[in-house]
């Protein structure tokens, strides 16, 4: 699914009011049908009171057609209307006599912190003060309002985006945020509710189709591409019957050092699990009863020395290598790694170790491959491209950073950010009990089995991530977070293959 941006989603409002000969007021009328269809669904007429709480924008607009037609359905409605300016869009004033023609009341004004309502627990609240159009942090008695909503315990739903949050831009003021318990956001949801300063307010989304002209969304370069299922199923490539273990390629994996060999056995297994052909792991001599024992699929190749990689040296072309999982940081082991990036002819996937060496040494930066995939944590990522003031920033360092050198950087976290110059996807499975050790060497075996099975780095990067996640809630499911261990990964790996293409029930998206 793409993201827009604020612009494009104006824009397409213009172009669609063009397209299908209707007015604003028209795609404001059904856009509000929309929510209230869906809140009605759910109520069926219960007598619960809905507090509506309008700005004076498009947003405010929404609520006014919201509460409008929960009033004519006969619902306990009561709008409040954030009188903070005198400047009303024309939509929203239009939408304003609407109600009042319909329901014979205007809508309470509020001037200030002495007008705002109390609201009881089991009510319901509306957030219809800001939508994309704010372009500040809300202050004063605007802000003490989000307060107050903050403080009630009655459910919260915001229209198209919590108010305070910014599409795409970074938060000045995150207490003057609406905390609310759900999202209805037309048409596709927005760049913030992804990142790890902003996804926090958007704990569960739906995206409404508004009808927004198709044409002009599809001709658009959206800011970033979400990847779900859908997208995830359109990746796989599926594999011939007369297949043999050629064809899935030859992984080489240079992991481990004495005391961290566990990350040269969980990225082996999982290059295994995700279905290379054959996979070579290359370790110094004390790893060598431990790979042989743990991953008995395995060959293992071992260094001269005893306890790190001194020399990276194959008597075979790989298809794919993946490089740095527990290496440690020894200078021959820096500069085995630079022979191999100047000799390297396979995709490469580059991870912890091995990217904060090329973090320190700027030479080795200009060795960097085309398209090899980096896959740094933020510890690793502030290294490799510098400290960020806030995720639009981290975003945009990645960007350049990806741009300059030609490599593709997975940005790994809740939502794990793929950036291949511009172009960013966004992962949407994966959860907290991933954060465990070793969960990111398993990621790199993942990425270098799928490049190793001939999918190219882009893809491999996204689907990798992808499934990698997807196998991590597999495990939640039986282990939950706490005790989920990076092998459980692995372990759930092959469920992973096979959710891909069951159905399933449309259920909101839990963050
Ligand atoms: N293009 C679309 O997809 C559609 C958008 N619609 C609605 O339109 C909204 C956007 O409407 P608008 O552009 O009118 O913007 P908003 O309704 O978000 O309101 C912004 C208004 O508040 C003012 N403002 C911004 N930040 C402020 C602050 N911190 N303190 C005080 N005032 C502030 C602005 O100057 C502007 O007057 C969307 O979020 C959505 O709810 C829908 O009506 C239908 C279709
Ligand atoms: N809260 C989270 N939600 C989803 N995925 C997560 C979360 N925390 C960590 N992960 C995933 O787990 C992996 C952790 O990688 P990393 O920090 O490199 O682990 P390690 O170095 O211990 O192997 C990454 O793929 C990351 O995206
Ligand atoms: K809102």
């Amino acid at each position: 699914m793409k993201i827009f941006s604020s612009k494009q989603l104006y824009e397409a409002d213009e172009v669609t009011c063009n397209n299908q000969n209707i007015t604003s007021v028209d795609l404001m009328e059904r856009a509000g049908s929309y929510i209230f269809t869906w809140l009605h669904q759910r109520m069926q007429g219960a007598q619960v009171p809905v507090h509506i709480f309008c700005g004076i924008g498009n947003n405010g607009g929404d609520g006014l057609v919201l509460g409008r037609l929960l009033i004519e359905s006969g619902y306990n409605v009561k709008c409040y209307i954030a009188n903070f300016t005198d400047k009303r869009s024309p939509c929203f004033l239009t939408n304003y006599s609407r109600y009042k023609d319909v329901t014979k009341n205007w809508p309470i004004l509020m001037k200030g912190a002495e007008d705002f309502p109390e609201i009881a627990p089991q009510d319901i609240i509306i957030d219809a003060l800001f939508g994309i159009g704010l372009n500040r942090p809300p202050e004063g008695w605007v802000k003490d309002l989000i307060l107050h909503i903050n403080t009630q315990r009655a459910f919260k739903l915001s229209i198209d985006i919590p108010s305070g949050l910014s599409a795409e831009q970074a938060v000045e003021d995150f207490d003057a945020i609406v905390k609310s318990n759900h999202t209805l956001t037309f048409q596709a949801p927005k760049l913030s509710f992804f990142l790890p300063e902003t996804g926090p307010y958007v704990t569960f989304y739906e995206a409404i189709d508004i009808g927004l002209d198709a044409a002009y969304l599809e001709s658009q370069e959206p800011l970033a591409q979400l990847i779900a299922k859908p997208q995830a199923q359109r990746f796989y490539k599926q594999r011939n019957k007369y297949a043999h273990k050629g064809n899935f390629g030859h992984s080489l994996i240079v992991a481990g050092s004495y005391g961290m060999m566990g990350a040269s056995v969980l990225a082996t297994k999982a290059t295994m699990r995700i279905g290379a052909g054959k996979v070579t792991a290359m370790v110094p001599r004390s790893g060598y009863s431990i790979l042989q024992s743990t991953v008995p699929e395995a060959m293992v190749k071992t260094d001269e020395n005893e306890d790190f990689i001194t020399n990276i040296n194959y008597d075979f072309e790989p298809d794919a290598i993946a490089v740095g999982m527990g290496i440690g940081n020894n200078d021959e082991t820096a500069t085995a790694l630079k022979a191999l990036l100047k000799k390297v002819l396979c995709p490469i996937v580059i991870d912890a170790d091995a990217l904060n060496c090329i973090s320190k040494t700027k030479t080795l930066i200009k060795l960097l491959p085309e398209n090899a995939i980096l896959t740094p944590h933020p510890g690793e990522l502030a290294r490799l491209v510098g400290e960020w003031t806030d995720d639009y920033d981290k975003i945009k360092k990645c960007q350049e950073f990806s741009a300059t050198y030609k490599v593709i950087i997975i940005i790994k976290g809740a939502n794990t950010i793929t950036v291949m110059g511009n172009e960013l996807y966004i992962n949407t499975t994966g959860n907290p009990g991933m954060a465990t050790a070793g969960s990111g060497d398993v990621l790199s075996g993942c990425l270098s089995g799928l490049l190793a099975q001939g999918y190219d780095p882009l893809l491999a990067s996204v689907f990798g991530v992808y499934l990698h996640g997807s196998a991590g809630n597999i495990a939640s499911q039986t282990v939950g977070f706490e005790a989920m261990m990076a092998s459980d990964i692995i372990n759930s790996l092959g469920d992973a293959f096979l959710e891909l293409f069951r159905q399933e029930e449309e259920a909101p998206v839990a963050q």
